[in-house]
């Protein structure tokens, strides 16, 4: 599938710090140790409802990881899937009899679109669940072969299931109690209660092709994928296993990353599928988290149809941390802006403050799990200091525009 457009990404001069991320299976903050390649998968985007301010947040958190990693001097690896093919995307091309294949294709598009226009870096490589059936298939194989996997007891419709126990290690990577691994199981997309599975938490691998449900044909028989081998397959087949970050919004800590990495490590007979597990805060609107399932969305599309500048919506959403839980107001945005032209004003001076100790702070808070709270009040201080004309330095103002491009995305 077809990846976006990328921009230009300023070399900055001093001295850049090495990137510390929070780990969700060892619950620290910790280096990040990439090798001249850094290597990383972001879970992509169920392709309907696309792209709201929810999906916004985390795409833009693992585009500072990218711009720190590139300031540091690694080449950045990005793979991204697409799910174009899940339950969810099928009931709501049923709910709006559309074609469920040109739903995805009309909303991965706009997603596309949104993502340029956010300035995000793009991935090398952006797949789809579909394209990727034939190497799905191939890991579904392997794993039923092994012993890893196994057919449900059903004459009817023997799906595949991988059995949770196989690695040993599973739930190394949420440190969930049984109790709530139940929980998000059944609320995200599990079958706890399917009949002729060994264990309930047992996961989907390969549906058996259902009356009226698309299917393709496989050494498996007919069906489809299931959830988390896509992205189980598609991130080993590019990017290989103990790559650096594979990152997502919290609500995939569990099942999806566990799983992603347990059918990986079952597979290669070896661990760990990533050696960071990042995990992004839920934005919400009015008390709620916004999820398609509640439909309290705010689109990026809308908000540029309204004329706001994407820069806005970066600074806006960057104004909280990209861990915590947090919600988007019309005031944050109103804020955003506010601040957004206070910068460009002041980088459109012909002289400011020295500004090489700003930039050293912007690297020190971004590098520092990305602290963007932080980041963005470092240059404030520069940003006022300049208005109040207390500078002479006369390449301050361009090297502060380099800066927030190169690590925030921002252009002033
Ligand atoms: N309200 C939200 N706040 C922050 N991130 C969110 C929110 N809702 C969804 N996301 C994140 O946005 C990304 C895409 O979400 S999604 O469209 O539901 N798609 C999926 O989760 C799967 N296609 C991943 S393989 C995921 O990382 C998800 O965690
Ligand atoms: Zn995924």
């Amino acid at each position: 599938m077809q990846t976006w457009s990328s921009v230009a990404v300023p070399r900055l001069p001093g001295t850049p710090r090495p990137l510390r991320l929070h780990d969700t299976a060892t619950g620290q903050v910790r280096p990040t140790a990439p090798g001249a390649a850094a290597r990383m998968y972001v879970c992509g985007i169920t392709p309907y409802d696309a792209t709201h301010l929810g999906h916004a947040a985390t795409y833009l958190a693992f585009d500072v990881v990218n711009r720190v990693w590139r300031d540091n001097g690694h080449e950045v690896h990005y793979v991204q899937n697409v799910t174009d093919i899940d339950e969810p995307l099928l009931e709501r091309a049923q709910r709006d009899s559309d074609d469920w294949i040109v739903l995805g294709m009309r909303e991965t598009a706009l997603f596309r679109e949104d993502m340029e226009a956010l300035r995000v870096l793009p991935p090398r490589q952006f797949v789809g669940a579909v394209e990727a059936i034939p190497e799905i298939v191939e890991v579904i194989a392997k794993l039923l072969a092994d012993g890893s996997a196994y057919r449900a007891d059903d004459a009817e419709f023997p799906d595949i299931y991988f059995d949770h126990t196989a690695t040993g290690r599973f739930g190394y990577e949420s440190n969930y109690d049984a109790g709530t691994m139940a929980k998000f199981f059944a609320e995200r997309g599990g079958d706890p209660d399917r009949p002729g599975k060994r264990h309930p938490l047992d996961a989907l691998l390969w549906r058996v092709a259902r009356e009226g449900e698309p299917s393709w044909e496989s050494e498996l028989g007919a069906g489809r994928p299931g959830w988390h081998i896509e992205c189980s397959a598609i991130a080993v087949n590019r990017l290989g296993l103990g790559f650096d970050v594979q990152g997502g919004g919290s609500d995939l800590i569990f099942p999806h990353h566990e799983y992603s990495a347990a059918h990986a490590e079952a597979v290669a007979a070896d661990h760990p599928f990533a050696r960071h597990y990042v995990h992004a805060g839920m934005i919400g609107l009015d008390g709620e988290k916004m999820s398609k399932s509640r439909g309290n969305l705010v689109f990026v599309s809308r908000l540029r149809a309204d004329g706001v500048d994407p820069a806005a919506i970066r600074l806006a959403l960057f104004a909280g941390h990209y861990r915590e839980d947090r919600a988007w107001t019309d005031q944050l945005l109103v804020d955003a802006q506010e601040r957004l032209a206070r910068w460009r004003e002041a980088v459109a001076l012909p002289a400011g403050p020295e500004a090489g100790d700003t930039v050293a702070r912007l690297r020190d808070h971004l590098s520092d799990d990305l602290n963007t709270p932080k980041a963005l009040t470092a240059i404030d201080a520069w940003v006022t200091s300049a208005l109040r004309r207390d500078g002479t330095d006369e390449t301050a103002p361009g090297l502060i525009k380099e800066a927030v491009d190169a690590l925030l995305g921002i252009v002033l």
